[in-house]
């Protein structure tokens, strides 16, 4: 008989991408899959639905407890009431969460299979249950340059993200395109024109940035079209955002490293930037080898190490063609281009990667596990 697997959070953003995912690759086929809802319980259930045709409460424990597996993209919020509610109640089913909330805690593993599956693997015979998905853009970094970590070729490695308005959520996408459209509206007849000068074009757009409503930058807080904002997440009150926290602490514990900031961590920083792109997360990424390898052999065992990523060429056509948010939105490509030794010496290496953070960035690697526990 299929398992009962609970789906919340399934209608918004990261849900939705989840059930194309799970659509595709024919996840529903081997599930008996139970739709809940915060807001709408009772309501109708979505078409993969069989024998659960109604939604049910998210809230409701007894509820929740008839699965054996919950998979969750509700957010942060939902995880902190529902899930030590859930264990109270002596519930030992699977979670499957893409909130951030449980990720550091001991007993959750940050799933990322194509990069830690003897990790979940070893979880898994010892009992575990709670599997949380990585940081967006810490998950996106490796799936692309993974290789250079498991080969423990990496002495340390500094990021500086290009992250898309998509981290943020629904609304703040909406928010971005909303900008660009007010700051094109500003200019629209000049640019019609000609003849009519750029400086005073850029004139009206930086006037019109400046002016924007607290309304027109309601989600960002400042205006993004047209602009960037060097600050993601939390403010840690160290100097670090929570964002750029993630990023060492996350990336050790996925490759089962230790807790983060452990005396053998790995050390990686850097600053993470919001940009105007749409729904993928590029990096720049600069690494201090631990010896001197030959590009030609980075680029091989970065190229042998998963199925999705692409090792673009290291030339300008290239790079433009193929290393882009716009060329790389909606699929699950992760490429990574620009690899080559950097001026400091011939063991400093950098590399650009690029992934779709709704993708390998966030529904993906729940799919996956939910596959992993199914073939258990
Ligand atoms: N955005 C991102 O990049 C990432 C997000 N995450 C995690 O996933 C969580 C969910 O993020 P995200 O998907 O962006 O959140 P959304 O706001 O898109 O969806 C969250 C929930 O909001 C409710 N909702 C209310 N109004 C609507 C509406 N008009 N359309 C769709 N849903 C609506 C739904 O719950 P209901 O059906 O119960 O009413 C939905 O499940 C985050 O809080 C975060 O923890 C993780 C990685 C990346
Ligand atoms: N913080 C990420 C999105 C996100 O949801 O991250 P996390 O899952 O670590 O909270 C961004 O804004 O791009």
């Amino acid at each position: 008989m299929s398992k009962l697997v609970g789906l919340v959070g399934w209608r918004g953003m990261v849900g939705s991408v989840l059930m194309d995912r799970m659509e595709q690759e024919k996840d529903f086929d081997l599930i008996e899959p139970m739709f809940f809802s915060t807001s709408n319980a009772g309501g109708k259930a979505p078409a993969q639905t069989k024998n659960e045709t109604a939604l049910q409460d998210a809230f409701n424990i007894e509820a929740l407890k008839r699965c054996e597996i919950i998979i969750t993209a509700q957010g942060g919020d939902y995880t902190s009431e529902v899930f030590p509610k859930l264990r109270a109640a002596g519930w030992n089913g699977h979670w499957i969460d893409a909130a951030s909330t449980l990720r550091m805690d001991k007993d959750a593993v940050i799933i990322l299979d194509p990069v830690n599956m003897p990790v979940i693997k070893n979880a898994l015979a010892n009992g575990g249950k709670n599997w949380i998905g990585g940081n967006c853009t810490v998950s996106c970094m490796l799936m692309g340059v993974g290789a250079l970590y498991k080969a423990g070729l990496v002495e340390w490695m500094s990021t500086q993200t290009y992250q898309a308005a998509s981290g943020g959520g629904a609304q703040h996408m909406r928010e971005l395109l909303t900008q660009y459209g007010t700051l094109n509206a500003e200019v629209r007849a000049l640019l019609d024109d000609p003849k009519s000068a750029i400086l005073e074009i850029d004139r009206k757009v930086i006037a019109k940035q400046r002016s924007l409503s607290a309304a027109e930058t309601a989600n960002f807080g400042v205006p993004l079209g047209g602009s960037l904002i060097p600050w993601i997440d939390k403010d840690l009150g160290n100097g670090m955002s929570k964002e750029e926290w993630k990023g060492m602490a996350e990336t050790n514990k996925i490759l089962g490293m230790g807790e983060g900031f452990n005396a053998s961590a790995i050390p990686v920083d850097g600053f993470c930037v919001r940009v105007g792109a749409m729904r993928c997360h590029s990096q720049a990424l600069t690494f201090k080898l631990k010896k001197d390898v030959p590009v030609a052999d980075l680029e091989a065992m970065i190229a042998a190490d998963n199925q999705w990523v692409k090792v673009v060429p290291n030339t300008r056509e290239a790079t433009i063609q193929d290393l882009t948010p716009v060329a790389v939105t909606g699929t699950m490509n992760i490429p990574v281009g620009r690899i080559r030794k950097l001026a400091m010496g011939p063991e400093y290496v950098g590399a650009f990667t690029i992934g779709d953070q709704l993708l390998w960035g966030a529904a993906e690697p729940l799919r996956r596990m939910l596959r992993i526990l199914l073939d258990a």
